[in-house]
């Protein structure tokens, strides 16, 4: 059998928590030639942009990982946060289904009112939180109706040892000071970028084999297994890297922001390890990895 030319996947946001984790896997999959733009090749905020750089591109798969991501900011930047993660998404949607291409987009669990008490499935009724939320949702929309065959993965509280995280902050916050309040009357799943850039690879992997295919455009929820609050994660962090501080758990009411949180932001990912068998570590075992990354990076 002649052997096949490895197929073209363009990665968006690549400065971001998700694209360069998947930059930092891709060596594993000689089966596809990688492109990784970042905000200065890529500008989503510019349609002629977008469509002045796919013009003359022949990719088979695109992970739109690239995204308007500061919730409290997009309270206040309504039409940059419609244009880069709605219409640019429509704008990718589109070409991708023109261009026979796959697209991997992803969303959030702030799609829905967090007023539910059982982990959310895919089909459960939406209903956006705030700006950033209703922007999301209205890109979900836009690629089921461009007709593009895509997977549309919602996740939720993704931290990294890239780019900016609640990790990271508590990290910083905790060794500046001796007592911090968070958040306990939020619960959801904190989501590891390399576990969601692996659960993303193993899709297009199966996708190119065959093995994974269907009409349309499929959803899945994707995040970490075990619930906890924000108060229980900064707990965890102190307590996985021995710094000393006193986490006071605090009410939402008594941490104003601009941008309303979910109470509970818990996804169903029964759907995606069934469909795809793919790996989802409890949420404690992949934070103990980022962290034991991060301490080799600052200290190896
Ligand atoms: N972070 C989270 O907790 C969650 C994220 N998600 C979704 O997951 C995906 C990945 O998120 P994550 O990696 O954490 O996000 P990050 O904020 O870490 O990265 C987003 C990337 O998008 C880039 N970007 C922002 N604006 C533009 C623009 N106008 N044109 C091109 N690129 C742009 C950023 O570039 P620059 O830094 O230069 O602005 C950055 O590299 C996103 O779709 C996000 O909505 C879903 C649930 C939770
Ligand atoms: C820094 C800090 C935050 N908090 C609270 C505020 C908030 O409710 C929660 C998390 O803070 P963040 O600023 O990380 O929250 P936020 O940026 O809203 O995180 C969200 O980002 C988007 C992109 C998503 O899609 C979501 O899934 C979610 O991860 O912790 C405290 O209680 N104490 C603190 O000291
Ligand atoms: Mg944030």
């Amino acid at each position: 059998m002649p052997k096949q030319e490895p197929k073209q996947v363009l990665v968006t946001g690549v400065g971001g928590q998700l694209g360069h984790s998947i930059q930092v896997r891709a060596n594993q999959y000689p089966q596809f030639d990688f492109v990784f733009v970042d905000h200065t090749e890529f500008d989503l905020a510019y349609p002629n942009a977008i469509s002045t750089y796919l013009a003359d591109k022949a990719f088979d798969y695109i992970l739109n990982c690239a995204a308007y991501t500061a919730v409290d900011k997009a309270e206040s930047e309504l039409s940059l946060v419609d244009q880069v993660n709605h219409l640019a998404v429509k704008q990718l949607a589109e070409w991708a289904q023109k261009n026979t291409a796959y697209l991997v987009h992803i969303s959030t669990d702030y799609v829905f009112d967090g007023c539910h008490y059982q982990p959310y499935t895919e089909s459960h009724p939406t209903d956006a939180i705030n700006a950033y939320g209703l922007s999301k949702l209205n890109n979900e929309n836009a690629v089921v109706a461009s007709l593009a065959n895509a997977t549309v993965i919602r996740t939720s509280w993704v931290y990294s040892e890239y780019g900016n995280n609640f990790v990271k902050t508590m990290l910083r916050l905790g060794s500046e000071r001796d007592q911090l309040n968070v958040i306990f009357d939020q619960i959801g799943s904190p989501t590891y970028a390399g576990d969601l850039a692996d659960a993303m690879l193993t899709l297009i992997s199966q996708h190119h084999q065959g093995i994974y295919s269907h009409e349309g455009c499929e959803f899945f929820h994707y995040s970490n297994e075990g619930v906890c609050s924000w108060y229980d994660f900064a707990k965890a962090i102190f307590e996985l890297s021995d710094i000393v501080c006193d986490a006071q758990p605090i009410e939402t009411k008594d941490y104003p922001t601009p941008a309303k949180r979910p109470h509970f932001s818990l996804l169903n990912k029964a759907k995606i390890r069934e469909s795809l068998h793919v790996n989802v570590p409890y949420w404690k075992d992949s934070l103990a990895l980022c962290l034991a990354n991060l301490q080799e990076t600052t200290h190896g």
